[in-house]
């Protein structure tokens, strides 16, 4: 340990953190890695933003490495600190929070950041770039509040966007300066095609207009063009390209053009001071896709491994459009030059149309529209720059429907082995090949673990898919099926019956019977089968600690500076003078920041170090909320008949009695209930997951609302008269839904996917209820206080001693 070597890196992102993987496979015990990110997350998959945007994946979804991936590979990490000063002379770092490392050797991973065009008025709230999170979460919430969205920019990152948006439900109008969409990418007839396309979709453009100045008042109202036209606008996002990050670099006397200037072997003017990614400058060139940037990782983790190794020579890249429903792709050379000759095919009819450019003989660019299916392949050819003389309409009409290669299977099949199919993580055919045949892959996500192949942008999935149909041999039929993980080949309802009947002890036994791929599991499986362990033997399966995430393993909510938020239970949302004068105490004792109320009416305290956890748990002698897992949350309640002149029933009492009868429920994903006095509704109930709204003589019984990113209103379960029956009606909804949803599955999207009338069916009969209800208290009766467990066992209190690792992303 004493003599490794110090690496520092400066930005947590996907270019260095993919340089540090290429390095800790070639030379696990080289170094002593330090990482400063100013973002407060873990690395995650910026690609993906688009597709969350647009509503189909979870930002919990592209993390790429979790917390937990950190800590295996002993890298400290300081989250949410942005360096501000780099000593060259010292070998020193300096972040915004006050922390500090000494470095043998430095990677500036700064990436880019959105270039905003300097409008009057482009500071106003609701102004905004597309980069990060953040920016993301920003616009959730304004679609929620606001209709009208302008997007800056019909570039990829402009489209994505404003596909994105209409998704949210806003009005979207794309601006931009040029007559054609994706002008960067594609040739006039192409960027028609996509412009029909994309506003028969519902989106406007504002096509040759130059933005003169942003208006409103604190919040931004609308766009005017320099042609005195304008443009209503709630909220602005601009899209209109990035800039490097490197004003950090240029103060420490790195040697910077538009990035930051490197070799080929992502060397800077400064000794053991490297550069890769978006912030890196390569022979005049500064890369805005990954694949180049993967490749640029890939020979620095080399060079840092002391690893022989040509140097990184430049990247040819290809594009293709994502979440807009519309298949574009484009690479090289999209526009005829003097020197070269296009062919072209256009089929108006099924809305295809394909153009590639030769020079000497050499293909040298391609557009496709409307079916992309030769991309790879031509973008392979490209790259070997191999002469195409009497081939060429072969390439551009053989791989046309209808045409000599139209079959997609024989298409396949006719792809060289080193074809690049994966173009974001250079994976080729072979290597795709070689992970079904040689390793057993019978997945996606099974060649995805074992080769990252569509793990990025996720563009080349059908390729992979028709890959695995076509190699998977016996397995072929099941080679399209995706396993819970790429650990597995089973899905849930397979793993439960699975392990309904071979019965395994521990999780280690279960992947052993039910043949896991990978023998350790990963973040997916792990806590999956701990849960369903968990579900079906309560009496008997030890939940296994190192299987859950760091916030459950802890019973606390890790914050972005590393210390922890604790929310103790107050059930109902009620306290009294004395339980406040206690909480007060203890905040005053530990020195507590900050004291907030949530949002589920309880108190939250911010700020509490690691090691005094247990210590503030046994002066507050509360129970845990719970606030951090996959449990029961909280119980709103609204005032209800005790107080309100409206109140119908007692709803602070059944809150009480709901949360005190179901704390501590373990379920597939975090539960939370609210109780109305009335349908006025003051306590939200039906945007939660079991929402209770009094009526004259009896209860409405709401299930499966979410007031998330992806609000859902509640279903009607049933009307009841009883507090007793909502008690009953909820203990058997509850167990139904831990009995047979996927682990992860918020009850807004079980009750989607298995439909209403099938819980009603389920719930329907009198005895089945009960019988349910009976398994719910059967579970709960073998679950303990953790707080409370862990202030009295000495040997589980030693666990709060340790280095804080910082929580997962959810
Ligand atoms: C919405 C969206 C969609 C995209 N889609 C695609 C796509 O489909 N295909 C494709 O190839 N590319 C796509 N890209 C581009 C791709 O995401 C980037 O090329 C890639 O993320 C760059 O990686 P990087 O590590 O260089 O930079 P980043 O991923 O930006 O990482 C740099 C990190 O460094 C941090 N940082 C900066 N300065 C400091 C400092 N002083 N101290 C500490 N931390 C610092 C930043 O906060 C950031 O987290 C997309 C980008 C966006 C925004
Ligand atoms: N699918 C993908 O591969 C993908 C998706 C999103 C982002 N990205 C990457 O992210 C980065 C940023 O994307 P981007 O689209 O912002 O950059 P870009 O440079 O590709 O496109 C910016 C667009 O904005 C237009 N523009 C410039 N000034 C303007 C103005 N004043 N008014 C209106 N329009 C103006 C330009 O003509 C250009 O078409 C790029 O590196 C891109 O490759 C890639
Ligand atoms: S929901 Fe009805 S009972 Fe409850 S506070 Fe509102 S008005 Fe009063
Ligand atoms: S091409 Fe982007 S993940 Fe494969």
């Amino acid at each position: 340990m004493a003599d490794k070597k110090k690496l520092v890196m400066i930005g947590n992102g996907m270019a260095g953190v993919r340089a540090l993987e290429h390095l800790l496979k070639l030379a696990p015990d080289l170094y002593e890695i330090t990482i400063f990110g100013a973002e407060p997350y873990p690395n995650y998959n910026r690609i993906m933003l688009s597709s969350v945007l647009a509503g189909g994946t979870e930002l919990k979804d592209i993390v790429i490495n979790d917390w937990d991936w950190y800590s295996e590979n002993r890298i400290a990490l300081h989250v949410g600190h942005t360096v501000s000063r780099i000593d060259t002379e010292a070998r020193m770092v300096y972040s915004d929070q006050g922390a500090e490392a000494v470095y043998d050797t430095l990677i500036m991973a700064t990436g880019s950041r959105p270039f905003m065009l300097p409008l009057p008025g482009a500071d106003k709230e609701g102004v905004i770039g597309f980069r990060d999170i953040a920016d993301c979460e920003t616009m959730f919430e304004a679609s929620r509040s606001y209709k009208n969205a302008v997007v800056i920019g019909g570039g990829l990152l402009g489209l994505e966007a404003a596909r994105g948006l209409l998704n949210l439900g806003m009005n979207v109008s794309v601006v931009h300066i040029s007559p054609n969409l994706m002008n960067r990418q594609l040739d006039e007839p192409a960027s028609k095609m996509l412009q029909k396309e994309l506003e028969a979709q519902g989106m406007k453009f504002l096509l040759r207009k130059q933005s003169e100045l942003i208006y409103g008042k604190k919040r931004v109202k609308g766009l005017r063009f320099t042609d005195g036209s304008e443009v209503e606008a709630d909220l602005i996002v601009m899209a209109v390209g990035i800039k490097p990050n490197v004003s950090l670099a240029k103060s420490a006397g790195l040697a910077v053009g538009r990035g930051i200037v490197v070799n080929d072997y992502m060397e800077t003017n400064v000794p053991n001071v490297y550069a890769v990614g978006e912030c890196a400058e390569h022979r005049g060139i500064a890369y805005g896709l990954v694949a180049p940037l993967y490749d640029q990782g890939a020979v620095l983790a080399k060079r840092l491994a002391g690893v022989d190794t040509a140097g990184y020579e430049g990247s040819m890249t290809s594009t293709k459009l994502k979440v807009s429903g519309v298949d574009v792709f484009s690479a090289g050379q999209y526009e005829e030059t003097p020197g070269t000759r296009a062919l072209r095919y256009q089929d108006e009819l099924e809305g295809v149309y394909k153009k590639i450019v030769i020079e000497n003989d050499r293909l040298v660019g391609a557009v496709l529209f409307g079916d992309t299916s030769d991309g790879a392949s031509l973008f392979s050819i490209m790259k070997k720059g191999e002469s195409i003389k009497g081939k060429e309409k072969e390439l551009l009409l053989g791989f046309a429907p209808g045409g000599a290669a139209a079959s997609p299977a024989s298409r396949l099949e006719s792809m060289a082995d080193d074809e690049i199919v994966c173009g974001c993580n250079g994976v080729s055919k072979g290597a795709i090949k070689d992970a079904i045949e040689t390793k057993g892959c019978a997945t996606v996500g099974e060649i995805k673990a074992c080769n990252k192949a569509t793990g990025s942008c996720g563009g080349c999935k059908p390729l992979v898919e028709g890959l695995l149909s076509l190699y998977a041999g016996e397995r072929a039929g099941e080679a399209v099926k995706e396993g819970i993980c790429g650990c597995t080949s089973l899905d849930r309802d397979e793993i439960v019956a699975g392990l309904r009947r071979l019965e395994p002890a521990t999780i280690k036994e279960a992947m052993l019977a039910l043949d896991w791929k990978q023998p350790e599991g990963c973040t997916k499986c792990r806590p999956s089968l701990n849960y369903y362990m968990g579900m079906l033997w309560p009496e008997r399966y030890k939940d296994e600690k190192e299987s859950r995430f760091t916030n459950e393993r802890y019973h606390a909510n890790i914050q972005k500076d590393g210390t922890y938020s604790v929310v103790p239970r107050i059930y109902g949302g009620v306290t009294t003078p004395s339980e406040l004068k206690k909480i007060a105490e203890v905040a005053e004792k530990y020195d507590v920041p900050l004291v907030k109320f949530t949002g589920g009416q309880r108190l939250d305290l911010f700020g509490v170090k690691k090691e005094d956890l247990p210590g503030m748990w046994e002066d507050l002698d509360m129970p845990s909320g719970h606030a951090y897992g996959k449990m029961l949350r909280t119980v709103k309640t609204c005032v209800g008949n005790t107080f309100c002149r409206f109140g119908t029933q007692d709803a602070i009492g059944m809150g009480i009695r709901l949360e005190k009868e179901f704390e501590r429920m373990n379920a597939p994903a975090k539960v939370k209930f609210a109780v109305s006095g009335c349908p006025r509704n003051c306590a939200e109930a039906t945007i939660k997951d079991y929402g209770i709204v009094a009526i004259d003589g009896g209860w409405e019984l709401h299930v499966g609302g979410n007031g998330g990113v992806h609000v859902r209103a509640t279903d009607l379960l049933c009307v009841v008269k009883t507090e007793d029956e909502v008690v009953e009606w909820g203990g058997a909804f509850l167990q139904y839904y831990r009995e047979n949803a996927t682990w992860g599955e918020r009850t807004s999207v079980w009750v989607e996917r298995v439909g209403l009338d099938a819980i009603k069916a389920a719930l329907d009969d009198p005895a089945e209820r009960k019988a349910l209800h009976g398994r719910m208290k059967t579970a709960l009766s073998y679950i303990k206080d953790p707080w409370k467990e862990i202030i009295e066992d000495k040997e589980l209190r030693k666990n709060f001693e340790a280095l804080a690792v910082p929580a997962p992303l959810n």
